[in-house]
């Protein structure tokens, strides 16, 4: 049977020199006369009855070998021809791999519809980089160490998670389909992969944390049922998907589009910008839901806006004890504003002085009642500053002193209000942490997060010209940064060192009137 094929199909050369052989559908099972084609450089022998390939080991020069569909038990059950490339042994009966480091040209290796348990002896293999094992029963993603793979598929077997895939730096396509996985993670170091398919898992409404690696925000992405009909469930896993794995272009045969990439990224990790749109979005469509009231200590006049100064920096870098002093040591002009806060006190703190101490719930009705102008979340609490906290200080015809970070800035930045920012930043990244963990009040990730975040300030400044219009740099002792702030807040409002008290007050008599005068150089020698 075997010998008329040869005679009859894909016969080229002249007697044994043959290159390609096909043998498809011909109800063969021994195949042992193709010893004698020691030149077959292509074999095809799909959909037949076969069980031994030993004649394989009799063919040095084969580089293409499909025995798919027939019945073969023996995995790789020749002597390795040196230059095999492509492997095709789907639709057998295999159980076991073993090791395949002498067959070190493979380059594709099919094996759908096995038994195989287990992905082993593949190693060294260092030039495959297509690997399908679909459709076996595979319950652990191994043995794929640093293969160069471009290409896996492990569609309908057994997984219950990702993992085994960190090293896979070249993975560009994944199909994960059928299976039991019920966690995105394990996904994260992907970074060329542009195709994954994860449908037909077991997705379910897990919460899953990531840290993102930019600012160390820890952001919570929902992983939902991706065979869900629900579409706002449908949506928030597509989002969670192409969000963790920023190079995709399909997923679940679907193309991803570049709306759902920036969807995506303002939802899991907003630039500050957009951060600070929602939130001045918020707060003004509340505002506006309320009768208005006209806040006239504060409106900007026609001259020059009400006077504020924003002192911003990382947390516990020194901005608030400097504002502090400040605002003692020129009590006539200066006063804090107090925002509103969710956290507890620290030790020493003072409800109405330090913050407003507010439960979260009183936090939220606030909101709806449109008291802020700007919030912000911070290592779990809430912050905000409302209105009122500023006409307080303004009715009393003082400039309002405040401090934030930089998320609030953005936000400010949105409102009428017009204040000067000076930013605060640590110098020494050693001794800032230091500083936080002599401090006693944070946990080593929310130091951690402090620190990261000196960067986002160092890069914020040096990216936006103008953004601050002060940057005063704190090293460990706060003296001398202390002594750059009076000097600036002296400038702004236009006093000379030697005379600066009995000058203001001297022409200005009432504290009132000369915060008014001081108001106005401070505002207008901006402009
Ligand atoms: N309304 C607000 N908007 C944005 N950020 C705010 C607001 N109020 C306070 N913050 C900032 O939130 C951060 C956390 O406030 P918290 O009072 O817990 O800080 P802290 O540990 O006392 O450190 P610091 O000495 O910098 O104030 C601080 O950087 C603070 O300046």
């Amino acid at each position: 049977m075997v010998s008329s094929c040869v005679s009859h199909l894909g016969q080229f050369g002249t007697g044994l020199q043959l290159y390609y052989s096909l043998f498809q559908s011909r109800n063969l099972s021994d195949i042992s006369i193709l010893c004698n084609y020691v030149n077959l450089q292509k074999l095809e022998l799909q959909h037949n009855k076969i069980k031994d390939l030993s004649c394989v080991s009799h063919m040095p020069y084969l580089v293409i070998l499909d025995a798919s569909h027939n019945e073969i038990f023996n995995f790789f059950g020749f002597q390795p021809p040196k230059n095999l490339k492509e492997v095709n042994l789907c639709h057998n009966h295999m159980t076991k791999m073993k090791d395949l480091s002498a067959y070190s040209s493979l380059s594709k290796l099919d094996l759908d519809y096995n038994r195989f348990s287990e992905i082993s002896g593949l190693e060294q293999c260092c030039r495959l980089t297509h690997l399908s094992l679909a459709h076996n029963k595979i319950s652990r993603i191994s043995g794929l160490g640093s293969l160069p793979l471009t290409y896996l598929c492990l569609k309908g077997n057994q997984l219950e998670r990702i993992e085994g895939l960190e090293n896979l730096k070249n993975l560009q396509v994944l199909d994960l389909s059928m299976n039991s996985i019920t966690s995105l993670s394990g996904l994260q170091n992907l970074c060329l992969l542009g195709s994954i398919n994860l449908e037909k898992n077991l997705f379910d409404k897990h919460k899953r944390n990531y840290r993102c690696s930019k600012y160390s925000y820890t952001i919570t992405v929902f992983v939902t049922c991706s065979t869900s009909s629900d579409w706002q469930e449908q949506q928030d896993y597509r989002l969670s998907v192409v969000f963790l794995l920023q190079h995709l272009t399909v997923l679940d045969q679907e193309k991803v589009t570049a709306e759902e990439k920036v969807s995506s990224v303002n939802k899991y990790d907003p630039p500050l910008e957009v951060v600070a749109a929602r939130d001045h979005m918020t707060q003004l469509v509340y505002q506006l839901n309320q009768p208005q009231v006209l806040y006239d200590s504060t409106l900007p006049g026609a001259d020059s806006p009400y006077p504020m100064l924003v002192l911003t920096g990382p947390q516990g870098g020194g901005k608030r004890e400097l504002g502090h002093r400040l605002c003692q040591e020129f009590s006539e002009y200066f006063t804090y504003g107090i925002c509103h806060t969710t956290r507890g006190p620290y030790y020493g703190e003072e409800n109405g002085v330090d913050y407003h101490f507010v439960s979260d719930e009183d936090f939220q009705n606030m909101i709806y009642m449109g008291k802020f102008i700007q919030t912000m979340h911070y290592g779990g609490h809430r912050f905000g500053l409302t209105r009122d906290a500023i006409e307080d200080v303004a009715r009393e015809g003082l400039a309002c002193c405040l401090h934030m970070e930089l998320e609030g800035v953005f936000s400010l930045k949105k409102s009428y209000f017009e204040p000067r920012y000076i930013l605060f930043i640590p110098t020494q990244l050693e001794k800032y942490t230091d500083r936080l963990k002599n401090r006693g009040l944070y946990t080593p990730a929310q130091i951690n997060m402090a620190v990261s975040r000196v960067e986002l300030y160092a890069d914020t400044n040096s990216k936006r010209l103008g953004f601050f219009d002060n940057v005063i740099p704190c090293a460990d002792d706060l003296e001398e940064a202390y002594q750059t702030l009076r000097q600036v807040v002296k400038e702004y409002m236009l006093l000379e060192e030697q005379d600066e008290g009995e000058n203001i007050r001297a022409s200005h008599g009432s504290t009132s009137i000369g915060v008014r005068f001081f108001l106005f150089l401070f505002m207008g020698s901006r402009y």
